[in-house]
């Protein structure tokens, strides 16, 4: 393995594991050493948090007229990446959930699939397994999840596991101390080598969405810093959260991620996808979820290859509003399954 274009004490100590795919061309400069990527993040315009918030808090209001309503119904429902990161995942509790995906609704068969389930690397098998060959993508968490403290060999395994596994997406946490500490070049290449971990041996890959956990990232300036390290370094998709903190996706971390990726696509011609995850659990906080895409990174991304919900329980929320839109009433209790 060869480490080529790695720089740093962190590139030389782990140059044995790592191996570097091409810098993205425009960035190549920025990407040298610490000080050059440090010049790069700290010159991108700093953000106006009031602003922000208050264009966040504005497209929240925005009302759906109730046709649209059953498409954004649906649109949210194929978005879901069906979600089960607990300690006490059962095979049985993976397998229901990939038959959930699949067939959200037994009683409607034109309820569209999910998206994903999301569950951790062993248990990628059982989803892969419990899908059954339907066009619903399995997507694992990697990288010593929620924490991410764990050596770089370690991370790689666990990535390289859940890839051997079957696993279609791969959903890493980026190292916050490293971050916080302004260690930005190890970052990127944490990321970097997370990337060419997700290549199978047939020379395909597994997506790679890069978790930043916005709430431990203290500023919006460091949400926009940590956006455009991971663009810069491959991810596919920059993700808000892991759910384990106390504040996850938030319609302002959102929208300010929707423009790092609007402002990454005008520059380099290449689509990121992105992804609030941790605590979305009602149909109306979905909805505002897709007027702040629609309105800052544009219609291109209203699609779930390129805009996904991490959730582990907005979708019953979403089965029983298109059940109220469709039959004029709520279904009772057991409507929908308590995962
Ligand atoms: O990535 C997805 C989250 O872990 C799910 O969070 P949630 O249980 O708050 O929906």
């Amino acid at each position: 393995m060869c480490a080529r274009g790695v720089t740093g004490s962190y590139a030389r100590r782990y140059a044995h594991v790592v191996t570097m795919p091409t810098t993205l061309t425009a960035f190549a400069d920025v990407t040298t050493s610490d000080s050059a990527l440090r010049r790069f993040l700290h010159g991108l315009p700093g953000v106006d948090a009031v602003g922000l918030e208050a264009r966040a808090a504005s497209l929240g209001t925005r009302s759906i007229k109730t046709t649209a309503k059953a498409y954004a119904i649906d649109l949210a429902i194929s978005m879901i990446d069906l979600t089960t990161l607990e300690g006490a995942d059962t095979p049985g509790k993976v397998r229901a959930l990939a038959a959930k995906a699949v067939n959200p609704d037994p009683t409607d068969r034109s309820t569209p699939m999910t998206a994903a389930v999301c569950v951790y690397p062993d248990m990628v098998a059982t989803a892969k397994a419990g899908l059954n060959g339907a066009d619903v993508k399995v997507a694992s968490v990697a990288t010593a999840f929620p924490a991410g403290r764990a050596a770089l060999p370690v991370k790689l395994a666990d990535t390289r596991d859940a890839v051997a596994a079957g696993a279609d997406e791969i959903d890493m946490v980026i190292d916050r101390g490293a971050f916080l500490a302004g260690r930005y070049l190890e970052t990127y290449e944490l990321i970097k080598a997370v990337k060419e971990a997700c290549v199978r041996e047939d020379g395909t890959a597994a997506r790679l969405k890069v978790i930043f956990e916005t709430g431990e990232l203290s500023t919006y300036d460091n949400i926009r810093r940590a956006s455009w390290i991971g663009m810069i370094a491959g991810a596919d998709f920059i993700k808000t959260s892991t759910g384990k903190v106390g504040v996850n996706a938030t319609p302002a971390n959102t929208l300010l991620m929707l423009e790092a990726v609007r402002d990454f696509k005008a520059q380099t011609g290449i689509q990121i996808g992105v992804k609030p995850a941790g605590g979305i659990r009602t149909t109306k906080d979905a909805l505002k979820f897709l007027v702040l895409v629609n309105e800052t990174a544009g219609a291109d991304w209203l699609t779930n290859e390129w805009f996904r919900f991490g959730a582990s329980s907005l979708l019953n929320d979403l089965l029983m509003q298109r059940q109220k839109l469709s039959t004029g009433r709520y279904s009772g209790p057991d409507y929908v399954t308590v995962d």
